[in-house]
């Protein structure tokens, strides 16, 4: 059966027409040779979502396999420069990403999205929103203590300093996964290990296939 939503008219503005394309999901899938999803990586500021998606997508794509890649800091230079960090803003910027995953599963894409996206109920709109079993959420879970060591930008001892507010984890809050398709714990594998786990639960899960 297929995992893809079919759009009521509830669902749709009246003053809107919903085109269907001519090329579904499924051939879309089929071409690729894998299935379409989000990465979706998740964590505080330096626990290694960009260094961990970026391994992962570099795997995905020497395997042949169609990716693409969302990160945080590039997508607020771009897309959603006119965002910052209260709350409001960060919400607007997780359902855009949202949105733009969507597309790149709808494209039959393995889009790795890597965003802090500290909010329970925004992983969860934006779970929603995907075809079923195609968000896989990955929290990546490093304690705040080691990822202010590594401070790879400098961010934290600014924002200890007062230099920057709302700082994840420091003055905002992060609300981890309790369910996480793929719990990872970067304190204490690898970068190689850690990209690993989420190759092996795409191979489990039948999203990829073996070489
Ligand atoms: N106040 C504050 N809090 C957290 N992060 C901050 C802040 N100001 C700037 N930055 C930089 O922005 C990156 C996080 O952007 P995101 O789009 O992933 O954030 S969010 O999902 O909307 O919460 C984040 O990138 P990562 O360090 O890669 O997580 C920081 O480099
Ligand atoms: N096992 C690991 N996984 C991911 N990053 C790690 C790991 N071990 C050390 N690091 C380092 O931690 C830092 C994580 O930074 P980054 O990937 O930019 O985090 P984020 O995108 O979550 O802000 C990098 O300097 C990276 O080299």
């Amino acid at each position: 059966m297929s995992p893809y939503k079919t759009i009521t008219t509830d669902e749709k503005s009246s003053d809107v027409v919903w085109h269907e394309a001519s090329v579904t999901p499924a051939q879309r899938e089929s071409n690729n040779g894998h299935q379409g999803a989000v990465l979706w990586f998740t964590g505080l500021s330096g626990s290694g979502k960009s260094t961990v998606a970026n391994a992962v997508d570099k795997m995905l794509h020497d395997r042949g396999c169609k990716t693409y890649i969302l990160d945080g800091d590039n997508v607020r230079h771009g897309l959603n420069k006119d965002l910052g960090f209260n709350d409001v803003d960060r919400i607007e910027n997780i359902r855009r990403i949202g949105e733009v995953s969507n597309l790149f599963v709808d494209a039959g894409l393995i889009v790795c999205s890597a965003f802090i996206s500290p909010f329970i109920a925004d992983r969860a709109m934006v779970r929603a929103l995907l075809p079923e079993t195609r968000f896989i959420e990955v929290f990546i879970d490093t304690p705040i203590s080691i990822c202010e060591q590594r401070d790879p930008k400098g961010l934290y001892k600014k924002a200890r300093a007062g230099e920057i507010k709302n700082f994840t984890g420091i003055d905002s809050a992060y609300e981890a996964p309790d369910a996480a398709e793929i719990h990872i714990k970067t304190a204490e594998l690898s970068v190689e290990m850690c990209a690993k786990q989420v190759i092996n639960y795409m191979l489990d899960n039948n999203i990829i296939s073996a070489k």
